[in-house]
């Protein structure tokens, strides 16, 4: 049999996407994003709120995590007037502070870059804004490898609904695509819109679909051959 040529080997994935959650999937964010937290609870006259619990209030957007943290740190729910001052606070402290720890996981920008040059193609669906999103990606450098950055704010309805995965899939032209996330939020949102969902169990879950997934992972070395045995033609 014939050697395959550079070309061939090249394009061997064209016409895949890998679409990627953000918090807790590519990138580990929660330090930043408790320091955020906990600067709009402070300036309110609350208690922090240590990084270990903010892991499990992050996946929903910002502001369902303040929620959150502000009954653990106050013990009430906030008033709206208190969330919208909360809110108001953290995005300022957040964009001024969004990669102080901020870092993509270990081996996940050399997986991407791996796909991208067999001619896979990558986008990125958080429950982020965009905003948000799009600032992190270029902090860390890495905005050339993704063709889609769609946030809770792109489209009408943030994950677990399939609409921001189905804009990810147009942005990237994909023939076929795998979902890789870190909770159940993304394996409903993969589930609806019909795509493998591959899931790391370093994130920040919670994770009770486990059942429903085509995989968990526990370094992307592992997520590399998982997924590239998905997207083979
Ligand atoms: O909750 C958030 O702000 C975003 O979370 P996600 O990137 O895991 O969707
Ligand atoms: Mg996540």
């Amino acid at each position: 049999m014939e050697a395959k040529t550079g070309k061939a080997m090249a394009e061997d994935l064209k016409g895949a996407a890998l679409l990627f959650d953000l918090d807790g999937t590519l990138v580990d964010t929660v330090e930043d994003l408790a320091a955020a937290m906990n600067h709009a609870l402070v300036e309110a006259g609350h208690a922090s709120v240590p990084t270990s619990e903010v892991r499990h209030l992050v996946g929903h957007g910002a502001r369902r995590m303040l929620m959150r943290g502000y009954v653990v740190s106050a013990g009430r729910e906030a008033e709206a007037e208190e969330l919208d001052l909360a809110m108001t606070r953290f995005l300022d402290h957040y964009q001024a502070n969004i990669a102080v720890h901020s870092r993509p996981f270990d081996y996940a920008i050399e997986m991407i870059e791996g796909f991208l040059a067999r001619g896979a193609r990558a986008a990125i669906c958080t429950n982020k804004r965009e905003a948000m999103a799009r600032l992190l990606i270029e902090t860390l450098g890495v905005s050339h490898l993704f063709d889609a950055i769609v946030g809770a704010d792109t489209t009408a309805a943030a994950k677990p609904d399939p609409a921001p995965v189905r804009l990810c899939l147009e942005k990237t032209n994909a023939r076929r695509a795998v979902f890789i996330g870190d909770s159940d939020t993304d394996i409903r949102a993969a589930k609806a819109a019909d795509l493998p969902c591959f899931i790391a169990d370093f994130g920040y879950g919670p994770i009770t679909l486990a059942a429903e997934t085509a995989g968990l992972f526990s370094h992307y070395r592992e997520a590399s051959r998982l997924i590239g045995a998905a997207l083979r033609p």
